[in-house]
């Protein structure tokens, strides 16, 4: 499938009597990491609910939509910080569900699983239940899974939130390695995350513009830890967000 970016305008979002936001807009440009950072409770699940299609009609006005004026919905796979796998199937059952459910079936099915397997490292892993991997190994699974769709437009809520110190470390590596030319939004509270994986950060504030491009950074990821760069914006962030959350109070 085609990549794309997405292209948001004049949208707003409201649960009933809550309005989060009103007349956001913003360009997600095609290929690229766009991690997005904001306090807790602002909207960051909820914007990407309504970027997948997943709000109700009277819970989002506006307009979302592939910048290159096809399909969205279509194009979009979804990894949350909990990896849904179902506990009564396999490992590799669990990366070729989505064929399953479509009835789609053949050995090279199962032949393209075990290989996205082999490149989380889990090929080893593949006749195990989810309920014997650790939490770093079930969200290797997850990625198996989102690669086994071809999407070109991954979304991912805090997908290493969960993880230990080292694991998410190896993850963010692989997950950079694996999702390079995919258009992926990822929502994290960890400014350091942000500016180690994304070509371009964001930022959602109580405050107009609710929801603003903060630092965008060309070198290659994922940055390191001491990476200059990374560490002057990082401050910067933190002083943004510290004085976001004083004045929200
Ligand atoms: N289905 C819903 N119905 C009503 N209110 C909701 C619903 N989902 C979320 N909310 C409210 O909308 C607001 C934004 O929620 P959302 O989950 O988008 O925030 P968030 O920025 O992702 O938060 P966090 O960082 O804590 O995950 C919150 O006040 C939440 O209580």
């Amino acid at each position: 499938m085609k990549i794309t970016g997405i292209l948001l305008q004049e949208v707003s979002l409201q649960y009933e009597q809550t309005v989060l936001c009103n007349g956001v807009s913003a360009h997600f440009s095609a290929g690229k990491w766009h991690s997005i950072l904001g306090a807790s409770g602002i909207g960051k699940s909820s914007l990407l609910k309504a970027i997948a299609g997943l709000l109700e009609k009277e819970q989002l006005k506006g307009t979302i939509q592939a910048d290159d004026g096809n399909d969205l919905h279509h194009r979009i796979a979804w990894m949350a910080q909990d990896d849904l796998l179902l506990p009564w199937l396999t490992v590799i059952e669990n990366v070729y569900l989505g064929y399953h459910l479509r009835q789609e079936k053949s050995d090279s099915i199962k032949t393209k699983a075990l290989d996205l397997l082999t490149k989380v490292g889990l090929a080893a892993f593949a006749q195990r239940m989810p309920y014997q991997l650790s939490g770093g190994q079930r969200q290797r699974v997850a990625l198996a899974r989102t690669l086994m769709e071809e999407k070109p437009i991954v979304l991912m809520d805090e997908p290493f939130s969960a993880l230990d110190a080292v694991t998410r470390l190896q993850l963010q590596q692989l997950f950079v390695q694996l999702l390079r030319d995919k258009t992926v939004l990822l929502i994290t509270h960890d400014p350091l995350e942000a500016l180690r994986l994304s070509q371009e950060v964001w930022l959602m504030q109580h405050k107009s513009p609710f929801l603003s491009s903060i630092v965008q950074l060309d070198s290659t990821t994922p940055r390191q830890l001491d990476d200059h760069k990374v560490l002057f914006w990082q401050n910067q962030i933190l002083t943004l967000m510290e004085s976001e959350t004083l004045s929200s109070c």
